[in-house]
């Protein structure tokens, strides 16, 4: 195991949990709480030129604050490596949960899609596109509470989410029609078609465009026909060929999502802004304040910069305790006076 000094007194590594391209995932134990974290290591040489994305999700993982999207608590970077220390989600993959059941009800599905749209529609009102939305990049943490990860591809084009974007990026399978063309394409568009598909994964247990051979994949998604099975309902079959529509001019928008009936299903639209995470709690910060020997104004003064360093990544996991009605208490030895 390589000792990584940088952690040294303040995580503890426990086990891989994960590989995705260039990054490991460990699960770690932040020390001054004693809550699990999930911590991607990215060698700066092992990037290369991918060194950028890596800035990118940084860019975004900082300034996202939803319950439905991975949080961020700390970056560590040192010459040789990234450290990003991440909440955990011990439900893992959304993938596995729909193959171990084979395909999950209407009402099941309906349960997590709306959770998706939530956090979807909270990253396209601050200028983002995913780009890479697929089952794999969908956790469940230990509330079967979907967790959106992987921003790497993730996209703010500078003149806004009305310019366009050129990079093809994201896995075929999940591509809509206009990236398989590799023509100019707007991030949200692309981001409803990739959710068309989550759906019908969900309900399904299967991909409507699905074949070994990358051209015939092509094909297939260029021709937008997929197969409706008949254990499929009529206001299911009408949603998903909205999303899974191949001209990005005619396809739903994720604001049109938000009040659509299949979504709503008499309940309340969903609001972008749900279980907004990042706040002002008293007692996170008295605890913090008392620790650091400082007054609580001060403490509060310091974490509300949100430097994401083991001051955050701590106010942050308190936070996470506090909201799972878990004592709050600090192992004063880790923390280190700001
Ligand atoms: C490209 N994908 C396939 C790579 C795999 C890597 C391991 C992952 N993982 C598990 O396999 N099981 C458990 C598990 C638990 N908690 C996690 C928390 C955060 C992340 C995470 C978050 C962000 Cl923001 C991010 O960018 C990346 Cl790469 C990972 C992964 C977790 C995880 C799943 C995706």
């Amino acid at each position: 195991m390589v000792r990584y000094s940088a952690l040294k007194g303040l995580y503890e590594f426990e086990k891989t949990i994960g590989c995705g391209g260039f990054a490991k995932v460990k699960l770690a134990t932040h020390l001054a709480t004693g809550e699990k974290v999930a911590i991607k290591i990215m060698s700066k040489s092992a990037l290369g030129k991918d060194l950028p994305r890596v800035k990118l999700e940084l860019r975004a993982l900082k300034s996202l604050s939803h319950r439905h999207i991975c949080q961020l608590y700390q970056v560590i970077e040192t010459e040789t490596h990234f450290f990003i220390i991440l909440e955990y989600c011990s439900g893992g993959e959304l993938f596995d949960h729909i193959v171990e059941k084979n395909r999950l009800s209407e009402s099941e599905s309906r349960i997590f899609f709306r959770q998706i749209v939530s956090a979807v529609a909270y990253l396209h009102n601050l200028g983002y596109a995913h780009r890479d939305l697929k089952p794999e990049n969908v956790l469940l943490d230990h509330e079967q509470c979907l967790k959106l990860i992987d921003f790497g591809l993730c996209a703010k084009p500078d003149g806004g989410m009305k310019s366009l974007l050129f990079t093809s990026c994201g896995s075929p399978t999940y591509a809509a029609p206009e990236l398989v063309l590799g023509k100019q394409y707007l991030g949200p568009e692309v981001d409803v078609w990739a959710m068309g598909v989550l759906l019908y994964a969900l309900l399904c247990g299967y991909l409507p465009f699905d074949d070994h051979n990358i051209d015939s994949l092509y094909k297939k998604i260029l021709s937008g026909r997929y197969e409706e099975p008949s254990f499929m309902t009529d206001a299911s079959k009408r949603l998903i060929r909205q999303m899974l529509q191949t001209d990005p001019k005619k396809r739903i928008t994720v604001a049109e999502l938000l009040t659509h009936p299949w979504i709503t299903n008499n309940s309340n639209p969903i609001s972008p802004y749900s279980g907004l995470v990042k706040k002002q709690d008293d007692d996170c910060i008295a605890l913090m304040a008392q620790c650091h020997r400082v007054m609580p104004d001060e403490m509060w003064k310091y974490l509300r910069k949100w430097k994401y360093d083991y001051n955050t990544a701590t106010y942050l996991l308190l936070l996470g305790r506090k909201r799972r009605g878990l004592p709050l208490k600090l192992n004063t030895a880790a923390l280190k006076v700001p």
